[in-house]
């Protein structure tokens, strides 16, 4: 079997939205696939009024297929601040084509706030390892490990792109989706993610590629010697980050994945992607695309770095798959 999937950017590339259809009548509703994390949880007539905001929302009582889990709930809180908890479902769920029977559906009793105002999300698909699910008693598993047994090749494809839909594929990879070769680097699933390690000016940095992240968050002495070539650009403690002046020409941001005997592959991340986006209205100061990771513990290649990349995400060799585009 395989899928294929439209990844289309919301915000200017805030987040990533794909069709996910769900239950018997297909209930489709547009979820954030995140390899940052492993649960499927969706809004839905559970969610209290207050907290739904135009998000179309998972009915599992008007679908045939839905079978209650019953005891199990699931509870999950993200490095933002955001969270959101609920019950189970069991149910048919659709990606590009790609069914599996049976899939948790993790129904939101409770969202925080910032996916209430996020009113184009109807919740996330997690694509990380099964080992971080939060469902309880019973962990489930994600999508792609129940789909992993039936696909064609045991591995999916991110290919994001800035401001233009792109795509996620399951079970094959597209040849005329990516330029010169793969570089292929092992995987540390050990805390549940795609982690890996990259090369950044001759320094070796561990972090993990992550779709349900925005940017990227690299140790500090990257970030600062990044910004110390961008005049004007300076550590602003009210925004927590990096910010500079909107008209600066940013520099490109590479990395060197697989750096082995054939040299490996190097992604680079075009300056006008770290530009991300204006502090304020007047649109003089811009943040960057680019932030320290010191405050979180882990370094964090999201969708600014992924969108520069054809991305393999190979669940049966553990490894990730780096190609140019
Ligand atoms: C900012 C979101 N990312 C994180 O919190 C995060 C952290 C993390 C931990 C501590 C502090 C900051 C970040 C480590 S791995 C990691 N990655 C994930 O957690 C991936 N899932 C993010 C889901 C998510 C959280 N808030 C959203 C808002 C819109 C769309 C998706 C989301």
């Amino acid at each position: 079997d395989s899928g294929s999937v439209t990844a289309s950017p919301r915000q200017q590339d805030t987040e990533y939205l794909c069709p996910v259809q769900i239950g018997s009548p297909a209930q489709t509703l547009p979820l954030d696939f995140d390899t940052g994390s492993s649960d499927l949880w969706v809004f839905s007539t559970d969610t209290p009024r207050s907290e739904v905001n135009g998000q179309t929302v998972y009915d599992a009582s008007s679908s045939s297929s839905a079978k209650r889990l019953s005891g199990a709930t699931w509870k999950i809180s993200y490095g933002d601040g955001s969270s959101s908890s609920g019950i189970v479902y069991l149910d048919t769920v659709t990606v590009g084509g790609l069914t599996v029977s049976r899939q948790a559906v993790e129904a939101a009793k409770q969202v925080s706030s910032s996916f209430s105002r996020d009113t184009s999300s109807s919740g996330l698909l997690g694509l990380a390892f099964s080992s971080i699910n939060t469902v309880s008693p019973n962990q489930q598993k994600t999508f792609f490990d129940n789909a992993m047994p039936h696909l064609d090749a045991p591995l999916f494809t991110a290919d994001l792109k800035h401001n233009a839909d792109g795509r996620y594929n399951f079970g094959y990879i597209d040849k005329s989706a990516y330029t010169g070769s793969i570089s292929y680097t092992p995987v540390d699933n050990s805390q549940g993610f795609w982690g890996f390690t990259a090369t950044v000016d001759g320094t070796d940095v561990t972090g993990i590629a992550d779709t349900g992240t925005t940017l990227i968050y690299l140790p500090d002495s990257i970030v600062t010697s990044y910004y110390s070539q961008v005049s004007g650009a300076r550590y602003d403690s009210s925004n927590a980050g990096y910010i500079f002046p909107c008209g600066s020409s940013m520099p490109d941001f590479s990395f060197n994945v697989g750096g082995g005997g054939g040299g490996g592959g190097t992604v680079t991340v075009p300056g006008s992607y770290v530009n991300f986006a204006p502090t304020d209205q007047t649109g003089q100061t811009c943040f960057g695309g680019l932030q320290s990771d010191s405050s979180i513990g882990i370094s964090i290649f999201g969708d600014i770095a992924l969108k520069a990349a054809f991305v393999v995400f190979d669940g049966g060799n553990k490894q990730l798959g780096w190609a140019a585009k």
